[in-house]
């Protein structure tokens, strides 16, 4: 994958359970959405779950002695899960696992693609490292919580990437509040302000607020997934924004 107008575009976090992996699929789905090609490596490696999250049931092809990604919502997707019998736990070491990602750039046939956005493991262990340094073209979007604590420890995801010399797009805060559906009063469960205090430790900008809520989709639709928000939702909505500022941030560049 060395084609020089792919925008590369990370996704990271401090902490676990944050929702990086919902962003990611979610802004990969609404790129897609608005007309581009679009890649999407799950880089959580031990904790892969976008296949699942995407509904995805099938698994990649190899035409040619090349590797064909499984595309769904408009999105080409590569996955450790491809690769793993059931659900079992991955219990390789960190090196065989970097050769694994790096696979996924280089045996993989992508096509074309106008964005390859990448899943990063939680934290700042040795795979979030080697995938920092395998792409060093990459630009990142840092996902929080509103909590101070998430907040404090995604700036050192943050100062990784600075470190890496990847340019930071700006923060994502997701489960930001909970919208009442009668009175849609909002209510800040999980506290309040994490994201733009991040935002402001990075010198970067607070790109969207996601609230709380999983999405209103059912297992009997024909392109049922657990975590692809719909277009006309309003979490929908607000990806459909975040991506139109992505591709601004990202194309409008000199
Ligand atoms: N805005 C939201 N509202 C409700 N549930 C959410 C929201 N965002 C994420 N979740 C749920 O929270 C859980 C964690 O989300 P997700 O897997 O995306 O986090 P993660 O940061 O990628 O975690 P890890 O890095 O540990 O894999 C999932 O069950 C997901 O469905």
């Amino acid at each position: 994958m060395t084609d020089p107008d792919v925008h590369f575009i990370a996704v990271a976090s401090g902490k676990g359970g944050v929702g990086k992996s919902t962003v990611t699929v979610n802004l990969a789905a609404a790129l897609a959405r608005q007309g581009k090609k679009v890649g999407l490596i799950d880089g959580d490696i031990y904790g892969f779950s976008v296949p699942d999250m995407m509904g995805i049931e099938e698994g990649p092809v190899v035409v040619d002695g090349s590797i064909v990604p499984v595309e769904r919502f408009g999105v080409k997707v590569m996955s450790m899960g491809f690769f793993i019998r059931e659900n079992n736990p991955v219990v390789w070491r960190g090196p065989m696992l970097g050769k694994m990602l790096h696979q996924f750039f280089s045996d993989v046939n992508w096509g074309k693609l106008d964005y390859l956005l990448l899943d990063l493991p939680p934290g700042t262990g040795d795979i979030a490292l080697d995938v920092h340094q395998m792409l060093p073209q990459s630009k990142e979007i840092i996902v929080t919580t509103p909590h101070a604590t998430a907040a404090f420890v995604a700036a050192r995801a943050g100062a990784m990437a600075i470190q890496t010399n990847h340019e930071i797009l700006g923060v994502v805060e997701n489960m930001a509040y909970y919208e009442c559906s009668h009175c849609g009063e909002k209510d800040y469960v999980f506290g309040r302000g994490g994201g733009g205090q991040l935002a402001e430790t990075l010198h970067t900008n607070l790109l969207a607020q996601f609230p709380l809520g999983a999405p209103d989709n059912h297992i009997s639709e024909p392109d049922f997934s657990p975590s692809v928000y719909k277009s006309e939702s309003t979490s929908g909505k607000l990806y459909n924004e975040l991506a139109a500022s992505i591709i601004t941030k990202c194309e409008n560049e000199v």
